[in-house]
């Protein structure tokens, strides 16, 4: 259809629809057509979702999962085809999807944001809310997900001391993380797929850490593009960079050297994720839509693990080890941190190979099951360091299970120079956009500013190992109070009960 002849010419929805078999393969992304074909065998997400959306508009299924710039940076321009004229594109007409009808219906009758008092409110919120492969997605552990339940309720474990007849008028809730300082001690941490939760994705945790004056990490694997989020912050507003490391190092060089330019302020190398863990929530609501072709595929080369993230992150280095962070250390002058490290040999050796921090972290519980919490391995590290006079040679950080103040107060207690904060912040974005993420941010501030108080502190450089009682950590016997749903075992959203099973 040529408007004019100046116009380029329009493809029409018929054209498309006429190639839509593994031979001959186009989709349509945003408006435009693409050839996929070749593409196909090596699409990490395997072939068959690509071929539900074949001849069709795939926009809907592509957006959430892969930033904008995907098909600029992996599809051959020849294979570029042009714009459709969307007039002509036969959208698909939803089948009136019960369960959808459902979530709609307590999206009508959900709470009102005023009336969320804590990060869990946001979390029992999310979960009613959210489509079900995101919130399987979010809220997935590995395994059994008792490394998940033992993040949060590790800190259940450490009891405080407090002391009295202070001076606690005014209260400094500030600190200063890789030499950037922040009005919190926590950060925003890197969490794959904003967009599965938010339409706009990451974007919006950056505003509301520009509100909030607390850093936020930029996930590899963001369904925005990794400049969107840098273009979304504003004035000297800090970030730091996550990064998976992949198999081809000209990459990886390239993302650093771009971070750098951006003005990242942090590396933080995950070293807990050689492969990505088994989070059969995940994996179980996948298996319903095409996309988790890695399970239905059988085969035992094919990666067998959850869904869209796994799949995607096949790139990951599973060969990365300690005689590579020097190159690391010769290809940017940003601090490097190791993320996910698990043990006080770890930390030493890290101190050894020359990076700036780590963060003791087990991935929010979706990496390797029953391994320790953050804070108990945080337990185990600080002591070992002040004996051999390191714990000024190296920024300490942990994350996993902070849902109060208090969890921060112990994690600072116990040496930790701030923590990282995923699943709240990604639940309050989802739930209630960026007011659920501004709100999320001022409820901990506002328990911060009181449980300094009530502990003896009006600020965080006076907290120190002898305001808590830690001996109890390493019992991982006790019984905890089920105050949050992630203790509940199964998710019955997605559980054999309410699925077709
Ligand atoms: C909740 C969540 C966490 C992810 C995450 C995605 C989600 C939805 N993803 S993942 O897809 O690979 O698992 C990442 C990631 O991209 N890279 C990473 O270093 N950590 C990832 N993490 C771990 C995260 O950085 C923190 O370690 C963890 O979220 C802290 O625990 P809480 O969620 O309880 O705060």
């Amino acid at each position: 259809h040529a408007d004019n002849d100046t116009q380029a010419v329009k493809l029409t929805g018929e054209e498309v629809a006429k190639h839509s078999s593994r031979d001959d393969c186009w989709v349509i992304i945003h408006g435009r057509a693409y050839d996929v074909t070749e593409f196909m065998p090596e699409h990490p997400g395997g072939p068959k979702i690509i071929l539900k959306y074949a001849g069709k508009d795939a926009t809907e299924e592509y957006a959430p999962i892969h930033p904008p710039d995907t098909l600029d940076k992996y599809l051959d321009q020849s294979k570029h085809l042009g714009e459709v004229d969307m007039k002509t594109v036969e959208q698909e007409t939803k089948e009136e999807d019960p369960e959808e009808q459902e979530r709609q219906e307590r999206i009508k009758r959900m709470p009102i944001l005023e009336q969320c008092y804590n990060l869990m409110d946001f979390e029992a919120v999310a979960r009613r809310v959210m489509k079900k492969t995101a919130w399987a997605y979010y809220s997935s552990g590995a395994d059994d997900e008792i490394t998940m339940r033992e993040n949060h309720s590790a800190f259940h474990k450490i009891w405080f001391r407090p002391r009295v007849l202070v001076d606690v008028e005014k209260i400094d809730t500030s600190t200063t993380m890789l030499g950037t300082k922040v009005d919190m001690p926590f950060y925003v941490t890197a969490t794959a797929l904003g967009k599965l939760g938010n339409p706009e994705g990451e974007v919006v945790l950056t505003r509301g850490a520009r509100k909030h004056n607390v850093i936020q990490m930029l996930p590899t694997l963001a369904s925005c593009s990794f400049d969107e989020i840098m273009d979304a912050a504003e004035g000297d507003q800090v970030q730091w960079l996550q990064l998976y490391v992949n198999k081809n190092r000209d990459i990886t060089k390239r993302i650093i050297e771009h971070a750098e330019a951006r003005g990242c302020k942090g590396l933080f190398i995950t070293v807990d994720a050689p492969q990505l863990g088994r989070r059969e929530k995940d994996m179980r609501s996948k298996f319903s839509d095409v996309g988790s072709n890695v399970q239905s595929t059988s085969g035992s080369d094919v990666d067998r693990s959850q869904g869209a993230a796994r799949a995607i992150s096949s790139f990951i280095d599973p060969s990365l080890q300690w005689s590579d962070l020097p190159w690391f250390l010769s290809v940017t002058k940003m601090p490097i941190i190791l993320k996910g490290v698990q043990r006080v040999e770890d930390v030493i050796r890290a101190i050894g190979a020359g990076v700036h921090g780590v963060v003791l972290s087990n991935h929010g519980g979706r990496q390797l099951d029953t391994a320790r919490s953050g804070i108990e391995i945080l337990a185990e590290v600080m002591p070992e360091l002040r004996r051999l006079g390191l714990d000024n040679r190296i920024e300490v950080f942990i994350d996993g299970g902070i849902r109060r103040a208090t969890d921060i107060i112990k994690a600072l207690c116990l040496g930790a120079t701030g923590v990282g904060i995923g699943r709240p912040f990604l639940y309050a974005m989802s739930a209630y956009g960026l007011p659920g993420v501004d709100r999320a941010m001022q409820l901990l501030k506002d328990e911060m500013e009181m449980n300094m108080r009530l502990i003896g502190c009006s600020s965080v450089d006076q907290l120190g190992p002898d305001f808590v009682d830690a001996r109890g950590l390493s019992m991982h016997a006790t019984t905890v109070p089920s105050d949050t749903l992630g203790l509940g075992v199964y998710d019955p959203l997605v559980g054999p009960r309410e699925s077709k099973l």
